[in-house]
Parts: structure tokens; sequence; C-alpha cells
């Protein structure tokens, strides 16, 4: 069916692809992002023609908001507990199916919801698959009280790991600083490579302001890539083949 708001043909590829793993009944979980929200009008089209019931948790206001005006029913992921699946775009994503998330600002409840969730499943054209993770920035949530002595303290903790590096940026919105859906702001760490994304996960962890880094690890467990030709390519994780 034609949908004038799905315009990138190797998203909707993927997000198509990904509506197939959705059974009647499940409690699922709504990504955030241009891929996912391709995906929230595929799973919305299928739910109407087959007229079956699921249980959604959205990861953000956005994909709430643009969910239930498709129709979707949208709970508050502690009234359903748990979930079946949950389907999100990713930013960057390598062969062990780690991923950057985050670029939306989102990653806080991107990562709660995926990890309360059985499976993960990432959507995304090509253009999304590397070798190592560390070219798109590393999104990290912070809270506002103090957050500048949270970039120096970040900032730190790069320079500890040796990690090629460009200032810390708080992410700004029109000339504002950003807000994420839980009133933190956004840091975006432009680094070229990470070599060790568990190292650089626990370092970011372990200072006090910081929230939420968009280091996804060993959560995704499969991965459909779109392509222009509307075919799909699946990635799993290698220890999981
Ligand atoms: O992590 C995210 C939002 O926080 C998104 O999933 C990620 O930014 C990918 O977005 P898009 O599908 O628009 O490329």
């Amino acid at each position: 069916m034609t949908d004038p708001a799905i315009t990138d043909l190797s998203k909707d590829a993927a997000a198509r692809a990904a509506t197939l793993l959705v059974e009647p009944g499940m409690r699922l979980g709504l990504g955030t992002g241009s891929t996912a929200a391709i995906f929230v009008r595929r799973l919305a089209q299928r739910v109407q023609d087959e007229g079956f019931a699921l249980r959604c948790a959205a990861t953000s206001k956005a994909t709430t908001e643009l969910a239930t005006s498709l129709g979707l029913k949208v709970e508050e992921l502690d009234d359903i507990g748990w979930l079946d699946l949950t389907i999100d775009g990713a930013d960057e994503l390598d062969p062990d199916l780690n991923l950057i998330k985050g670029g939306g600002a989102a990653h806080l409840r991107e990562k709660i919801v995926a990890t309360a969730s059985d499976r993960m499943v990432v959507i995304a054209d090509q253009g999304k698959v590397v070798e190592q993770l560390g070219q798109f920035h590393l999104p990290v949530e912070v809270i506002p009280f103090g957050w500048q002595a949270t970039r120096t303290l970040v900032t730190r903790a790069l320079d500890r790991l040796d990690l090629t590096q460009r200032p810390v940026l708080q992410r700004m919105r029109d000339g504002k600083p950003l807000l994420t859906d839980e009133g933190n702001f956004i840091l975006d760490l432009a680094l070229e490579a990470i070599p060790d994304a568990y190292e650089l996960a626990d370092e970011l962890s372990s200072i006090a302001g910081v929230v939420e880094h968009g280091l996804f690890l060993n959560i995704c467990q499969l991965a459909i890539i779109g392509r222009p030709d509307g075919s799909v390519v699946e990635l799993r994780r290698e220890d999981m083949e």
C-alpha cells in the first residue's frame, strides 16, 4: 500500500520485513527515529488490515504520538511489565550487532525498553553497518545539574582511554540546549573510532552525572538491513550463528 509519508525504500524494506516478526497479542516495544517511524506506519497498516490486538510501549513521546495517531494502543511500559519484542533503528551497528544509538536523543528510554524485551531487533539501511563503532558521534545523556563538571569528567575518561576526540559538545536545538524526554541534556562525543566499546561503556557509566550513553552492547539479537530494491539482509551475531 502506498503511504506518501514513506519515501526511503531501504528503510521501508527493513520496516516491512520487521512487521512480519510481530504476532497477534504480542507485547511490543516501538523505537524512535525515521526508520522506527516507518515501522510504526507499516505495523499500523498491518494491524488495521488483519484486525489483531497488540500491547505497545513506546521509546519516546514522538513515537507515542505517531503510534496513537495511527490507531495503535500505546501503554506505559510499567503497565505492560515485560515485552516480547522491540523493533528500533540505530545510528551504527558493527558485526557483533553492538550499536550506537541516540541520534534522536531517545537512547535512555530506548535502552530501558530494549533491555525489558525478550528480543531486540534493529532495522536499518546499509549505511548504518560499520566494521568498528565510532564514526557516528556517541550521545551521552547527562543531568542538567553540574553538567559542565560531568563534561569535564567525560573528557578525562576519554583521555585516559587514549581516544582521539574533538571537544565534547552539548547538543543544541533551535539555539537552546536540547532537552530529552526526561528533561536531561545530551553531550555528543566526536570520536574517530571506539576500539573497545565495553571499556568505554564502563568508564562512562561510572560518572555520576551520566544518565545513559548510546552504546548498546550485547542487546540486539538480529538486524534487518534494507536495500533500495526492496530486498533485505538479516545479520545475526556471530556467536548466535
Ligand atoms: O537511536 C535513535 C534515536 O534516539 C534512532 O534509532 C537512531 O538515531 C536512528 O534513527 P534513523 O532511523 O532516523 O536513522
